[in-house]
């Protein structure tokens, strides 16, 4: 289905309710460039780090998109777990892997409060994001808490510059990006206010800082478009 949940007025901050689920693979391949290319990379570093016996969470798992791909390619027997607070998410994502036989396990929970077993690889994909930044790090000294000796954690996140003119061509760039993919001046903004204090973005260096001051021994981005990027910090 086509996402059109800001072509009429808001009434209320961005959630991941039913109305954003049923639209939400839509969504995100329309606001977020180059989504398909960083799952890919994603999936790449994931299959790598997974063996007979390992296990890997993706947090805010939505509609299960990474994890579903995961299991297709998948060689050894690993656990893939998605965690996801949102039921409406939860259930497209039970439809999608039931539609595709994928051996995906998804539970209801929330990803600050999760009891993590040993894991190889976590991924978090323009979710850290929705994190009130107050916890942000609790979450991910959490992770790497739960990691196995270099075990991987990938994450993607909207980004902003401090530098302001850079910041504000950035934004601009994005919005380019959008009207391309066909979504009007009024959604971008009805979005963006939608959005304002509810995704809280950090530069780039700030999370390769926060990935190093919670654990991780390196961080580094492994791709970036203007304000989008995809990391990888390794225990
Ligand atoms: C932008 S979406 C993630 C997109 C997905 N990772 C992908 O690449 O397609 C963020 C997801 O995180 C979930 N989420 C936000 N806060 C959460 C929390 N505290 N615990 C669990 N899930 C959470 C939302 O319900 C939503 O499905
Ligand atoms: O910032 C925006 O306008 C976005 O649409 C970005 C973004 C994201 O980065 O997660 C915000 C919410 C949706 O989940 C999809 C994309």
């Amino acid at each position: 289905m086509n996402d059109k949940v800001f072509t009429k007025p808001i009434k209320k901050q961005f959630e991941f309710d039913e109305e954003v689920a049923a639209v939400f693979d839509d969504m995100l391949k329309r606001s977020v460039p180059f989504y398909k290319e960083s799952q890919k990379i994603t999936e790449f570093f994931s299959l790598k780090h997974l063996e007979d016996g390992s296990i890997m969470y993706d947090l805010g798992s939505s509609t299960a998109s990474l994890l579903i791909n995961i299991s297709k390619q998948l060689k050894c027997k690993a656990t893939l777990v998605g965690l996801d607070n949102s039921d409406a998410m939860l259930e497209q994502a039970r439809k999608k892997c039931l539609a595709l036989g994928a051996n995906v396990e998804l539970e209801n929970a929330d990803i600050l409060e999760y009891d993590y077993k040993e894991a190889d690889v976590f991924v978090s994909n323009y979710t850290l994001q929705f994190i009130r930044p107050l916890v942000r790090e609790e979450l991910v000294k959490k992770i790497a808490a739960s990691l196995k000796k270099d075990g991987i954690f990938i994450f993607s996140e909207k980004v902003i510059s401090h530098h302001p003119k850079l910041n504000k061509d950035l934004i601009e760039c994005y919005y380019d990006f959008k009207k391309e993919q066909g979504y009007s001046e009024y959604e971008i903004m009805q979005k963006r206010e939608a959005l304002e204090n509810v995704l809280v973005p950090y530069s780039e260096e700030e999370n390769i800082k926060m990935a190093k001051n919670c654990g991780f021994s390196h961080c580094e981005v492994v791709f970036r478009w203007a304000n989008f990027a995809t990391f990888i910090a390794i225990k």
